[in-house]
């Protein structure tokens, strides 16, 4: 196995791929990291879903409470859903041709997260055939089991890029639910979803305007929040919370019955200034000074310019720090693989409620025989099984 020699070496090359709760697409990325520093920052890409498999995919997240694993259409959305990864690293590594891929990070597509349970579907296995690469998946399982939330896992990604920067700094991520990582003055690491990030302002767009998100903050720029509104959002018990936290997609769905009468751009601007709200109000032990901001929601400038009115201190798009802000769940994804290969946590007690510093991930690999190829699923302690 090419990853252990590699890993005595130090560093690895690692794809990351990630399927967000946008359903948007899968985003690729490469890191050279040895799990702890991040030695170098390879290219990156978004491969978009088609529209079929994005409501197929909608579907399965909407009914995914009465699912069973065996359900055929979840089979079938799962095996469509992993050719897509497939191809994302085929294209990604004819992008770095010099950058040869030791370990695949494979974080598959949530559709159901709730208190003791989570659930992403992706197939790894059929992943390590298509892209003959050792594939690590199953990364919240192992927290969830343990009693963390199983989310955020990104806080010691956002870690080790801040590299020591003094705190109080936080990176925030607005994707379909938003979360963030406070870095303390003295350096201990904090997290949790903040509460929706775009999520229901795109299926409000979708409702509206038959676009799939606000683009450009167009709507919401034309309105006017309706604040009594954001405030009855605001008054669930969910945004008292201290951190450590999490969230599901739909977990505040029954906020767009809540402005169901408002129109198109006054609901787009009140669901907006509901975001910008919910991170502002995050109970925090220390203030960050500056906010480094990441994921698409950063794309759009009604979200924006509601959080530079609404936080504390200073806000910075993520490529202020040359970070890509579209690539970095992707890249934290291939930084856990090379992680859980090493043993190390994945998550903290302050990061995911996990009672002790938690790993996991599960590493599925190709296993070349004189019988052919055929596939195995393995872990670090497992010795190859007979042969046929
Ligand atoms: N130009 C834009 N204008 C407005 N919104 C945008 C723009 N570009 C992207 N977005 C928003 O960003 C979302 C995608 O963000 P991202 O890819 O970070 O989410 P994700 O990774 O799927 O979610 P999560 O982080 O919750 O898993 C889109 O659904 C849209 O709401
Ligand atoms: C269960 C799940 O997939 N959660 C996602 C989601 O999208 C953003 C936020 O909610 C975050 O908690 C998490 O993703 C990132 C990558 C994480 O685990 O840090």
């Amino acid at each position: 196995m090419p990853i252990t020699t590699h890993l005595s070496d130090g560093y690895v090359n690692a794809l990351g791929l990630m399927s967000g709760t946008s359903l948007d697409g899968v985003d690729a990325a490469l890191i050279r990291t040895d799990g702890t520093a991040i030695a170098a920052h390879g290219p990156s890409l978004t491969l978009p879903y088609t529209a079929e498999l994005r409501l197929r995919l909608r579907n399965l997240l909407d009914n995914a409470p009465d699912l069973t694993p065996d359900n055929a259409e979840l089979r079938a959305v799962e095996q469509a859903l992993t050719l897509v990864h497939a191809q994302a690293v085929q294209r990604l590594r004819q992008m770095a041709p010099d950058m040869a891929v030791d370990v695949v990070g494979f974080h598959g597509q949530t559709i159901l997260h709730r208190p003791g349970r989570t659930w992403q579907i992706g197939d790894a296995a059929y992943l390590s055939a298509q892209t003959d690469l050792p594939v690590v998946h199953d990364f919240r399982t192992a927290d969830v089991a343990a009693g963390g939330e199983g989310a955020p896992l990104v806080p010691l990604y956002h870690a080790a890029l801040l590299h020591n920067r003094p705190g109080p700094v936080a990176v925030l991520n607005i994707g379909g639910v938003a979360n963030l990582t406070l870095v303390t003055g003295d350096g201990r690491i904090i997290a949790c979803d903040t509460g929706p990030g775009n999520a229901l302002l795109d299926d409000w767009a979708c409702q509206h305007t038959g676009t799939p998100c606000d683009t450009d903050g167009q709507l919401a720029r034309r309105g006017k929040a309706d604040q009594a509104i954001v405030e009855r959002l605001l008054a669930h018990p969910f945004f008292r919370k201290p951190a450590p936290k999490s969230l599901d997609r739909l977990s505040f769905h029954d906020a767009l019955a809540q402005i169901a009468a408002l129109d198109a751009a006054d609901g787009a601007a009140t669901l907006t200034a509901f975001t910008a709200q919910t991170i502002a109000r995050t109970p925090l032990p220390e203030q960050p000074r500056e906010w480094f901001i990441c994921g698409g929601g950063r794309h759009n400038p009604a979200l924006m310019a509601a959080l530079a009115q609404a936080l504390p201190g200073t806000i910075y798009p993520a490529e202020q720090l040359g970070w890509s802000g579209d690539a970095l769940e992707a890249e934290c994804f291939g930084f856990l693989a090379v992680r859980s290969l090493a043993g190390l946590p994945l998550s903290l007690p302050t990061t995911t409620g996990v009672p002790f510093p938690q790993t996991g991930g599960r590493l599925t690999c190709m296993d070349i025989t004189p019988w052919g190829r055929r596939l195995w699923p393995c872990s670090h302690t497992d010795s190859p099984p007979p042969p046929f």
